[in-house]
């Protein structure tokens, strides 16, 4: 995407529909004003500029996409659903025609001010490593989207990748965006395998398996997190193949058993016998709890793997939880500690609620 400043700025005026309209108020709509526009962005998908609503002061980001008139937008149905302190809220949307009699669908997101992507290049280039409490707070928060992503609205997100985490780097908060890939997944159907990118691709989708589930979302999750303690991708495939060789190169072949638990229906199982290297070796810097987390998030077979909410209770986050002085401050803001029974935990069994609520607790109040 790249970042090109725009001058001589007019006012527009829009009539738009709400993000989420209020209850038994179908699609309800508004006007709203802005300049056009002081950033805009190109990705594959279309643009997307920044700007400020006049009526209210809320700064936005305006997300441009071609619509298909046969389908459906999949991702506004999706951002529809979606309310969460770590996902990009939709705040309205609108569309509108070209010259050519093109329709563009307008998702009026909320503005965050850089991408994970941006904020380790800072790092890579002073250079230094991004402080490990920062890491930390943006993977508590990607696993708390991800938690109410995959249990409460049932979607799995298929492209999580550095680019598509926002980052404010005064607050540490984080927001997941782009949900052009997003699909509610359901065990019965089958899915694309050609999905998510490169370097973040879960080993199921790589051996092109079409009943993956939303544990493809941890997998990318650990290659993110490897890569803001490393500066750069853990598995940088070259290609679609290379990128299981990269992945072997680190945790060594798959057994029978896991490439089984990836995709049954793979047949050929002939790869070079590779052992692998343990993460300590990998990680030398890093603690066991750290060692031990990106280990269980980078697991080959996706039932082994940890879910998002046994990732939120690792000790790898204990830190978190037993935060004092400046860390508890940020803690608190971020409302890291806090859970919404409802979206987040109402999928638990009783006994397991009591467990991880447990689990989930400042440690000074256990
Ligand atoms: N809410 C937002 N606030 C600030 N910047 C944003 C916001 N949403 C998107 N961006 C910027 O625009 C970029 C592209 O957004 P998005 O990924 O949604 O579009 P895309 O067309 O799907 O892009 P891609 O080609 O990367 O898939 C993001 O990486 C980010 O830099």
């Amino acid at each position: 995407m790249n970042l090109q400043l725009i001058t001589n700025a007019e006012v527009v005026h829009k009539q738009v529909y709400y993000g989420h309209p209020r209850p038994g108020n179908g699609e309800e709509s508004v006007e709203i004003s802005y300049p056009t526009t002081e950033v805009v962005g190109h990705g594959s998908f279309g643009v997307v500029f920044t700007t400020t609503i006049k009526e209210t002061g809320e700064p936005v980001a305006i997300k441009k996409v071609l619509q298909d008139r046969r389908f459906k937008n999949r991702e506004l149905e999706i951002m529809k659903l979606l309310k969460h302190p770590n996902v990009i809220d939709l705040k309205y949307y609108f569309y509108e025609k070209d010259p050519h009699g093109e329709v563009y669908l307008n998702l009026i997101l909320d503005y965050m001010p850089q991408s994970l992507y941006q904020r380790l290049r800072h790092f890579v280039h002073i250079p230094s490593a991004m402080p490990r409490l920062e890491i930390k707070c943006y993977m508590y928060q990607l696993f708390k989207s991800l938690n109410y992503l995959h249990n409460f609205a049932c979607v799995c997100h298929r492209d999580i990748k550095p680019q598509n985490l926002l980052v404010d780097p005064v607050s540490w908060s984080l927001r997941l965006c782009d949900f052009g890939s997003a699909k509610q997944l359901k065990p019965s159907e089958p899915n694309v395998s050609y999905i998510c990118s490169r370097y973040y691709r879960a080993p199921e989708l790589i051996f092109g398996a079409t009943h993956y589930s939303n544990q493809i979302d941890v997998w990318s999750s650990g290659c993110v997190m490897a890569e803001l303690l490393l500066g750069q991708p853990m598995f940088p495939g070259e290609s679609g193949i290379d990128q299981l060789v990269e992945i072997i190169k680190i945790l060594g072949t798959p057994s029978r058993q896991e490439i089984c638990a990836m995709n049954p229906n793979y047949m050929e199982h002939k790869f070079p016998q590779i052992k692998p290297i343990p993460l300590s070796r990998v990680f030398k810097k890093e603690d066991d709890p750290t060692v031990q987390f990106l280990a269980n998030t980078l697991k080959y077979d996706p039932m082994e793997r940890f879910n998002a909410l046994q990732c939120l209770c690792s000790s790898y986050f204990d830190e978190l939880r037993h935060a004092e002085g400046h860390l508890q401050d940020v803690v608190s803001s971020l409302k890291l500690l806090e859970f919404d029974y409802d979206t987040e935990l109402a999928h638990l069994t009783p006994d397991q609620l009591e467990a991880v609520k447990l689990r989930l607790k400042p440690i000074s109040v256990r």
